[in-house]
């Protein structure tokens, strides 16, 4: 017996490579998001029950990432950020991805539907179906508006909290997907700014790519733009209160900051600070808007 991931044998390849598959940094936020849905929503849901409902949005999550690395095998081979990935370097067979994938995708479903409620189950398979289907499968190779369309996929997290807890779609938890499918673009072109090279060998068609950079920085900046006062929203429908609208506030305004400087660069550095931050932003925002739901209760104090 080991502790050692790289020993511990499945098939070949080792249970990190399984993990890798996961996508489990990007999907810890998607967690993030999906707890803060729970958190928010009006109503009780045993603590058991919650934890169950966002550990199935966690294995959902990196279900249709390993669905997505199974289907990009290829183009991934080429990008140098992804040509490490368990597929293309030859530690994880293909089919072996996508059985994976497929397995926990329905065991994640399933187990939300019968333990939780079958709204919030129908909402994940609606989620991982749109990551797979409609981002990867169909857009992601076809127009630079993948991610800007495909972005709902990463946006439906809270809702699925939310409906864990009222078994119900809200113009509240609408709010919550509207934020984060409004930040998507500026997060992810940040990347495909300073990443250009990767998406144009791979011919995938993304906006830096299709468009030029100084559209797609003016696009960023729109974004931001436009976040403000959909970011400021939730203090106004009783989700959130005034520290979180400060909080949203500053944050929205030094994501602006970073759009402009994005805009005016002429090296990838404001880029990268960007996307970095674009993280740091998306998980301030929640973290404030649960940390004041906690620490006040419901929103009618406001
Ligand atoms: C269509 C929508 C999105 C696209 C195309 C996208 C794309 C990407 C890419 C390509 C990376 C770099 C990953 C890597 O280096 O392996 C990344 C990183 C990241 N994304 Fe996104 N993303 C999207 C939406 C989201 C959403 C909705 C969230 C969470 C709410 C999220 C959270 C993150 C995080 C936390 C990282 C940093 C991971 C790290 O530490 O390396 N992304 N994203
Ligand atoms: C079920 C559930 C809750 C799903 C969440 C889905 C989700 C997080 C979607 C976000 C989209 C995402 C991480 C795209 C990565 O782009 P890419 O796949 O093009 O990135 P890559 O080049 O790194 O593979």
């Amino acid at each position: 017996m080991t502790n050692d991931l790289t020993l511990d044998r499945m098939g070949g390849a080792s249970a990190g490579d399984f993990i890798e598959l996961l996508k489990p940094r990007v999907m810890s936020l998607v967690v993030f998001t999906g707890l803060a849905g729970v958190v928010l929503a009006p109503g009780h849901i045993h603590p058991f029950l919650a934890a169950v409902a966002v550990l199935c949005i966690a294995v959902g999550a990196g279900a249709s990432g390993a669905i997505n690395m199974w289907y990009d095998r290829d183009i991934d081979a080429v990008m140098t950020r992804t040509a490490k990935r368990p597929i293309p370097s030859g530690r994880v067979e293909p089919a072996e991805a996508l059985g994976f994938g497929i397995t926990l995708s329905v065991f994640s479903v399933v187990v939300m539907g019968l333990a939780v409620n079958w709204a919030a189950a129908a909402l994940l398979a609606l989620t991982i179906g749109f990551y797979v289907f409609v981002y990867t499968m169909w857009l992601k190779r076809r127009t630079p508006q993948n991610i800007v369309i495909g972005g709902a996929a990463g946006a439906f997290p809270p809702m699925i909290g939310w409906a864990a807890v009222t078994g119900s779609v809200d113009t509240a938890s609408i709010l919550l997907f509207l934020l984060i499918f409004l930040w998507t673009p500026p997060h992810f072109w940040a990347l495909a700014l300073f990443r250009n090279s990767d998406y144009t060998r791979a011919g995938v068609p993304m906006m830096p790519v299709v468009a030029g950079e100084r559209a797609t920085k003016r696009q960023m900046l729109a974004y931001t733009l436009i976040l403000l006062p959909v970011a400021a929203a939730p203090s106004f429908v009783g989700i959130a209160g005034p520290v979180y609208l400060a909080v949203a506030a500053v944050l929205g305004l030094m994501f602006v900051g970073c759009a402009v400087r994005v805009l005016r660069a002429v090296d990838d550095k404001p880029a990268k600070k960007m996307f970095g931050f674009s993280i740091l932003y998306l998980f301030l925002l929640f973290a404030v808007m649960m940390a004041e739901r906690l620490a006040f209760g419901g929103g009618a104090w406001w």
